[in-house]
């Protein structure tokens, strides 16, 4: 399926900028018409993080003449592995304006906005009607259905990435056209099942992977060109390498695009998500200690036993003293609970403290009643209690 372009050609190149795009301008389906086009077109990108690095450096440099960029947060040591937008001297600083700094570089044509704020639901809608296209490099569910209702409540199209470990994901929604994230992904997933690239890794080279299919998408949008991953799923497989694609179609029912569509405004996406489950947060209500108080109870030996349910992997680069590793699946699949001893007090730990909250839930409910977690854990702990050990 071809569309029309999406947006008019600017009026005229200038002589630099006629050099700069020269060799867009011989491909004979792109030429004068289709950069003009980008001139003219923009686009919004949502995070400047593994995905929008990519994203933006490319859009940039194929001549997007004006690019958004939302993002709140600032650069850390452990994002230079996959974040290339930003660089060693950077760290600290905030991304949205290390982002405009490296984009500027790589094209001084580009006219790029900041937007220094956490995209939420009362920003999102006078945002994104400002921009003819949305990029999405966020790495939450909450923001991703925010980004689709809105985008569908403004008719904008959204262009959609998802990276974890090997594996990559892209989509182009659009519900006037097409169907929307609702369509493919009716309900986020449980609040722990699908972990995040932080919790599980990420190989870095796949974010220029599925960065650039998305790049490439907008630019076929913007244009005109081709056929856009409309309705279709693109999924990539690093270790096997290997595209696949499935059909999406639109789903007469869906929430927000559907026949009878139940939401005609945006919600509470926090919620709807569910960040950390009912259960787990009324497990950790009373039952959640600091970092100083464990280490407290390990001065003056207390009766504790000290589980930390990450992976094996996590373990290996960071643990605190005395911990015992026993991974959050093997108690959601009941396999850890015999082995427990009962005459000692149970203390979990996790990396920050979502996953240990799950399964103090599944402890409480299994009658260890004075088990308690670790709020903030290994990474609270290091913080507090041992600085010169690393955090990941
Ligand atoms: N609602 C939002 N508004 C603006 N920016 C967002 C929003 N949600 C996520 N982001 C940004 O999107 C980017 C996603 O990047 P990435 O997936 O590489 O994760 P990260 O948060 O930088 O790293 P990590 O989770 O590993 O610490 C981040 O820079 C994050 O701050």
């Amino acid at each position: 399926m071809s569309l029309p372009p999406l947006v008019e050609p600017a009026a005229e190149l200038t002589v630099d900028e006629v050099r700069r795009y020269s060799r867009h301008l011989i491909i004979p389906d792109f030429g004068m018409s289709g950069q003009k086009r980008l001139k003219n077109a923009k686009v919004l990108c949502v995070g400047a993080g593994g995905l929008g690095s990519p994203a933006l450096l490319y859009l940039a440099a194929a001549g997007v003449g004006t690019l958004g960029i939302v993002e709140f947060d600032t650069v850390d040591e452990s994002n230079l592995q996959r974040q290339i937008i930003h660089g060693q001297s950077d760290i600290g600083k905030s991304k949205a304006q290390s982002a405009k700094e490296s984009v500027l570089e790589a094209n001084p044509y580009v006219d790029v906005v900041l937007h220094e704020d956490r995209l939420d639901s009362s920003n999102v809608m006078e945002l994104f009607a400002q921009y003819d296209l949305i990029v999405d490099g966020t790495d939450n569910f909450a923001t991703r259905y925010l980004v689709n209702d809105a985008c569908v409540l403004l008719n904008k199209p959204y262009i959609w990435g998802s990276i974890y470990r090997f594996d990559g994901q892209a989509s182009v929604f659009w519900a006037e056209h097409g169907p929307c994230y609702r369509c493919l992904y009716p309900e986020p997933p449980p609040p722990g099942m699908v972990p995040s690239c932080a919790e599980g890794g990420v190989l870095g080279v796949l974010c220029a992977s599925i960065g650039s299919i998305q790049v490439n998408e907008a630019i076929k949008m913007l244009t005109g060109m081709g056929d856009p991953l409309l309705g279709r799923l693109m999924i990539y497989d690093a270790l096997e390498m290997t595209y696949r694609q499935v059909k999406v179609r639109k789903d007469p029912e869906c929430a927000v695009c559907g026949k009878n569509p139940t939401v005609t405004e945006l919600i509470d996406y926090e919620a709807f998500c569910g960040v950390v489950s009912e259960e787990a947060q009324e497990a950790a209500l009373g039952s959640t200690i600091t970092p100083r108080q464990l280490k407290e109870w390990m001065d003056a030996g207390e009766n504790i036993h000290v589980i930390d349910v990450r992976e094996p992997n996590e373990y290996e680069i960071v643990s605190i003293p005395g911990a015992v590793l026993v991974p959050k699946n093997e108690f959601l699949m009941g396999n850890a609970l015999e082995g427990l001893p009962q005459d000692k007090r149970i203390v979990l730990h996790c990396k920050t403290g979502v996953r240990s909250a799950e399964v103090l839930a599944v402890l409480k409910s299994a009658g260890f009643q004075d088990a308690v977690h670790v709020g903030g854990g290994v990474i609270g702990w290091v913080n507090q209690i041992e600085p010169e050990k690393p955090v990941y």
